[in-house]
Order: C-alpha cells, then sequence, then structure tokens
C-alpha cells in the first residue's frame, strides 16, 4: 500500500502524542515528536549557560545550533522512541517542569525552527510517517495526506499532564502545569514564525469528552479513508 505522511497538530498536552503513536505503530509507520526536538534544543539551553534567569543569549544558541544532534532510538522497555541529544538519553530530562516552563520562548527563535524543520523534513523524506507537534500540517509537510489538529479544554489538558507526572513520581502542582499549559499556548499561538494553527485542510479533533480508546479508533478511521 502507497505510504503516507500524517501530520498531528494541536494544543499542549491534549493527546497527540498518544494518538501519534498508537497510529504509527498500528500501520508501522515512523513516529516522530517534533516537540521533543524543541525540548532537547531547550535542555541543551539549560546546561550550556544560554540561559540568563528568561534571558536567552541568542548569539550563542545560534553558533551552537549547528553541533546540537537530536536522534531517535527506540526504548525496547517502553517500545517507544527516546529522544536523544548528542548521544545522551535526555528522555526523561525534557519532559521537566522546568524544561516546559523554558521551551516555548526558545522554539519562537526563527533560527531554531529552520534547523528542526529542515532536520524533521529529512526524517520524513521517504514518507510513511506520523509526526506530531504544531507546525507539521502548515510548514513542516504542507502536502501531508492527512492532517489532524486536536484541542481540549485547558483544565482536561492540565489534568492529564498531572496525572502523567504523578503517575512517574514526579513532583507536580496542578496549578503549576495549569498555567505553563496556558502560557506556552499563548506563546506557540502568537509568535511570528510558523505559529500554531490549524490547517485549513487539516480535521479538528476535540477529545475533551474522548477516551484514548475512542480518539485512536476515530484517527484510524481517518487513516483508511485516506488510504482506503
Ligand atoms: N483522550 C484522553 N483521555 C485521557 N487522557 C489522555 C487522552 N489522550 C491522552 N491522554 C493522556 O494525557 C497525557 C498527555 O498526552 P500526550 O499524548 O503526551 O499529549 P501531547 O502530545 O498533545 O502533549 C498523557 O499522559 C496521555 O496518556
Ligand atoms: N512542531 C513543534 C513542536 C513543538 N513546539 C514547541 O515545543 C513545545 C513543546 O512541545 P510538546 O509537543 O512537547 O508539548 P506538549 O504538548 O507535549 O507538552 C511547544 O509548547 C512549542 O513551543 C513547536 O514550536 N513546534
Amino acid at each position: 500500500m502507497k505510504k503516507i505522511t500524517i501530520a498531528i497538530d494541536g494544543f499542549s498536552s491534549c493527546g497527540k502524542s498518544t494518538m501519534a503513536k498508537d497510529l504509527a505503530k498500528e500501520v508501522g509507520y515512523i513516529y516522530i515528536d517534533s516537540g521533543a526536538m524543541y525540548r532537547a534544543v531547550t535542555l541543551y539551553s539549560i546546561e550550556n549557560g544560554i540561559f540568563n534567569g528568561n534571558a536567552i543569549d541568542t548569539e550563542k544558541l545560534k553558533q551552537d545550533i549547528k553541533n546540537i544532534r537530536i536522534s531517535f532510538k527506540l526504548n525496547s522497555e517502553t517500545g517507544r522512541p527516546d529522544t536523544h541529544l548528542n548521544g545522551v538519553n535526555v528522555e526523561s530530562k525534557i519532559r521537566s517542569m522546568e524544561v516546559s516552563s523554558k521551551v516555548s520562548p526558545i522554539s519562537a527563535l526563527d533560527f531554531v525552527r529552520e534547523a528542526m524543520v529542515a532536520q524533521q523534513q529529512v526524517m520524513g523524506k521517504e514518507k510513511g510517517i506520523v509526526m506530531d507537534g504544531r507546525d507539521i500540517g502548515t510548514t513542516v509537510f504542507p502536502d501531508a495526506e492527512l492532517k489532524i489538529f486536536v484541542t481540549a479544554s485547558p483544565e482536561i489538558r492540565a489534568q492529564r499532564r498531572y496525572d502523567e507526572l504523578k503517575a512517574k513520581g514526579q513532583e507536580a502542582s496542578f496549578d503549576e502545569i495549569l498555567e505553563n499549559v496556558k502560557q506556552r499556548d499563548y506563546i506557540d499561538q502568537h509568535r511570528a514564525v510558523s505559529p500554531l494553527r490549524k490547517a485549513e485542510d487539516a480535521l479538528l479533533l476535540d477529545n475533551t469528552n474522548l477516551t484514548i480508546e475512542q480518539q485512536k479508533k476515530w484517527l484510524f478511521e481517518q487513516f483508511n479513508k485516506v488510504t482506503g
């Protein structure tokens, strides 16, 4: 069967990667979490003195960006890809609240986006890929055959993230997560380069009242309609 490109965009913490990973596994496609790439650049910036408080040394990051290598390796225990930054597994570190609180300003930088988008387009050259993020259907793969835009209420999204962090044994405050979710949505929607928006030809999915199983089924149906 001819392989297609699937772009899943939407607001923070609404279940994009859960859907994307499940579909990729089901149909044997590659799954790429583009948010993990921006998170890895943010972790690099935190660990390499690019942040001074909230101020970003953009000149240093501009020089360093060529040396930031991001790759994904399958974790045989979880069956899901782990993010590696310059050869080191940073999957757990990039999900911290510190990274979440700094990632949106980093991903608003034009030269950061240029570098990430170029890598993402190489990853998707052969099609057979499901990528989730903010600008996949608008900028990275504007010709994707299937585009989905996911949303859910901010409170539900914060609750899902809170439950996830708690389950992993990480410290979490619901109010802090809700604030972070709202802040990132705002920055992501209002940045100058590739702001978060629904592509005209994307299907809208509000999964506020859907279970993981229901949204998985819905996405699989959309896939079958396109490939079908
Ligand atoms: N429909 C759903 N109902 C309840 N929890 C969900 C649903 N979809 C995803 N989740 C959970 O919400 C959390 C955030 O989902 P995730 O896929 O990481 O979101 P995103 O990629 O949009 O940030 C995860 O813990 C996931 O298991
Ligand atoms: N294609 C993308 C993906 C993520 N991002 C940025 O990276 C941040 C983290 O993305 P993510 O997908 O891990 O976010 P969560 O919704 O999973 O928390 C987002 O808030 C955006 O600022 C982006 O700008 N473009």
